[in-house]
Parts: structure tokens; sequence; C-alpha cells
């Protein structure tokens, strides 16, 4: 079988960790302040409108470059100050051009909760990233066992973070469930091929149980008229980062992404 693109990076991942394993001091580049934070789990429950999670992505796999020079500080505040529910930093250097440092930066500049973005294989990971200031890890289901899946949440947990477990289909989903994971994200953007489509979202939405978790649309957003797809699918908040990192307006795009929500929330 031709490796994907999230072999290759698992292979890295696993690099990286024996790295920090072998020299502790890598656990910590820079500490987070210790600033108290709502959940993203509590600021979604109150909202009448999608929540939208901003992203800092300097560059993917899929995209090449996307905005190299921002200055991930000064895009937080903005993506704050338009309503972002929380700030998603990609943390990873080899394919997205990030690092830890810009997710303490990010943590201690906003009061939203920041989301470590990344490929999460070793606990160790975990640990780094509470060290560095995130409030909310990534865990990916098409990367990790069952058994290593479960052990990473419930390490997250102990620690006192948010865990948001991404799938991107319905064996995917059933494990994310049976884990009882409270903030779901579907990828519309297949992490072998980097296709993106939305009905993978609408799809997978419809066997939530959306009264109990929140569901979050990743990827492809991009107007408001995706906004209004993910949120008639039952989102409660979508992942955004591209057209963020690109537009001139980024705060008046975060504006026209929350969109009214559709029922109520039991
Ligand atoms: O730039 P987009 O298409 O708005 O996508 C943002 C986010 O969903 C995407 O960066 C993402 C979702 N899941 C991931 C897992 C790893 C790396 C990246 C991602």
């Amino acid at each position: 079988m031709t490796e994907t693109i999230l072999d290759k990076i698992l292979k890295q991942k696993a690099l990286e960790v024996e790295d920090i394993k072998r020299d502790p001091s890598l656990l910590l580049t820079k500490e987070g302040e210790k600033t108290e934070k709502v959940t993203l789990k509590d600021s979604l429950d109150l909202r009448t409108r999608l929540g939208v999670i901003a992203e800092i992505k300097r560059a993917s796999p899929s995209k090449g470059i996307i905005n190299e020079g921002i200055d991930p500080v000064k895009q937080a505040r903005l993506y704050e100050s338009n309503g972002a529910s929380a700030i998603s930093v990609l943390t990873d250097e080899q394919f997205f051009k990030g690092s830890m440092e810009d997710l303490t930066n990010v943590a201690n500049a906003v009061s939203v909760p920041v989301l470590c973005k990344d490929f999460i294989i070793d606990g160790i990971q975990i640990e780094r990233a509470q060290k560095a200031g995130a409030s909310i890890i990534l865990l990916i289901v098409a990367a990790l066992e069952q058994e290593a899946l479960t052990a990473l949440f419930n390490k997250a947990k102990e620690l006192g973070l948010e865990v948001l477990v991404e799938v991107h289909d319905e064996d995917e989903l059933t494990r994310a469930l049976n884990l009882g994971a409270e903030l779901i994200g579907v990828n519309n953007r297949n992490l072998k091929t980097f296709e993106v489509d939305l009905e993978i979202s609408k799809r997978l939405a419809a066997q939530m149980p959306l009264n109990e978790i929140h569901f979050i649309s990743e990827s492809g957003i991009l107007t408001e008229k995706e906004a209004k797809i993910a949120s008639d699918s039952g989102a409660s908040g979508v992942l955004v980062g591209e057209v963020l990192m690109k537009s001139d307006d980024a705060g008046g795009l975060l504006h026209s992404l929350q969109v009214p929500l559709q029922g109520e929330r039991s």
C-alpha cells in the first residue's frame, strides 16, 4: 500500500516523541501562564449562534504555504475580539510550520480556550500541551488504536483538558461515542486523500446524540453558505483555518460565519 500523508506525519511524530523522552527539556519551551478560561463545552452550551474555532495555520501539506508571515498573537486577538469561541493553534513544525511556542504565546494573550492542534500519539505530548497553556487537545481517531485512544483520552481528562475527538466515518464515530467524547469533530477533509466533502458532516451528524454532545464541523468552511450547511446538519461549531488566515477582513468573515443555530438544544 502506498504511504499516505497521515502515515508520513505519524512516523515523524514517533521520532518527535522519542526526542522528548530522550531530552525532557524539550517538554517545555516556554511555560503558559495559568489563566482561568471558560471551557469550550460551557461556552457552546450557551450559544444561540454557531461557534467558531478559529485556527492559526501557517502552512499545510495539502495547501503548502498559507500565510507564513502571520503574527499568531495579533491574529488570535483579532479572532477573539470578533467572537471566536476558541483558538486552534497548529503546533506541528515540519508539516504545518507551527510551534509549541506559538501556542503558549496565543494562550497567554487571549481568554478563550486554546486547542493544541497536533497529531497526538503519546501521553507526553499531552503533558507538553498542557504545560504550554492548551485547554483543549485534538485526538484523531484514524491515527490511534482504540486502546491508545482510550488511554490518551483519559490522560487528558485527568490533566483537566477538554478533548476534541476527530472522526471521518461511521466506525470512527462509534469509537468516539464509546469513549464518552463530549466534543466530536468531523473532519470534512480526508487526511489520507485531502478530498473535502461537507456531506460527511451531514451524514455522520445524523448518527450523533446531538442533545448530549457538541458536534464541530471541521475543514472546508469558507463562507456563510458552508456555515449554514454545518448548522443545518446540527453542528454547534465549525473549525476554520485557511480562509481566516488568508482574508483581508478576518474579523468580518468570522462574524458572518456565526449564523443563528437551528433548533434550541435540549
Ligand atoms: O483550513 P480549513 O480547511 O478551514 O481547515 C481547518 C481545520 O479543520 C484543519 O486544519 C484540520 C482539521 N483536522 C486536522 C487535523 C490535523 C491537521 C489539520 C486539521
